[in-house]
């Protein structure tokens, strides 16, 4: 019974980045993954598209759907603005332990609002659980097929108000044909491409921003 492959990030992490320095715990990971074993982060090259719609969307509100180790709530959460917050849901308690570890290593723990537990149960949960109206900005990077059924369930539960940014990852690859079908044809939503790579790989991949219009 050795490590997992999170448990040797966030080791790599703890060795190898400066306590409190984001860019620091963004490059060991990315470092750590494009060097010695690859893992679904957002990566380098996808995060430099996601970073520039965080800062054009200034969001005082952000939820991320697919915590894993923390490495696109680091990214996001260290260009927010002071008084945002980050609410970000992992359904496995090994990744979520691990990407509170990545969190605190990068000193934004106070951003940042880790929840534990399924989309399904706690989108519903989330107005009241911390007084929130609406998100401005939504990363999703969970599971591919869940992608759909979540952005329908926020627009059920009224947390995407007009001019509210979903971007989903892997919209090429792995896919999410479902989801991109119905924000490409929904009249509730204008949608963009934005083409990149799969990350720490030469494969295609890329983000897909999509504005609700309520
Ligand atoms: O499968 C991929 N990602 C799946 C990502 C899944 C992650 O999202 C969490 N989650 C599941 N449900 C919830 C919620 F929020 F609903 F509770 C959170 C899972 O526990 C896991 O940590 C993937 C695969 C590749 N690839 O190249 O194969 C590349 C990528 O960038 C990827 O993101
Ligand atoms: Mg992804």
């Amino acid at each position: 019974t050795g490590t997992t492959r999170p448990i040797r990030i966030l080791q790599f992490v703890q060795r190898c980045a400066k306590h409190g320095d984001a860019l620091s715990v963004i490059s060991a990971i990315d470092s750590f993954c494009s060097k010695v074993e690859w893992a679904m982060n957002v990566g380098d090259k996808k995060g430099e598209i996601l970073d520039a719609i965080v800062l054009e969307t200034r969001p005082r509100w952000v939820l991320e759907l697919g915590t894993y180790c923390g490495y696109s709530t680091v990214r996001i959460a260290r260009l927010l603005p002071p008084g945002a917050r980050l609410v970000t849901i992992e359904m496995n308690p090994h990744y979520a332990q691990v990407a509170k570890e990545v969190i605190q290593h990068a000193g934004l723990e106070a951003q940042v609002e880790l929840l534990v537990g399924s989309s399904s149960i706690l989108i519903p949960q989330l107005k009241k659980k911390l007084d929130i109206e609406k998100f401005d900005l939504v990363f999703i990077d969970h599971w591919k097929i869940s992608y759909l059924p979540d952005t329908k369930l926020l627009e059920e539960c009224g947390l995407l108000r007009a001019g509210s940014v979903l971007l989903a990852d892997n919209v090429v690859c792995p896919g999410a044909p479902d989801y991109l079908h119905y924000v490409r044809n929904s009249p509730q939503y204008q949608s963009q491409y934005y083409q990149s790579y799969l990350e720490y790989l030469q494969v295609e991949d890329g983000l897909e921003k999509s504005i609700f219009l309520g």
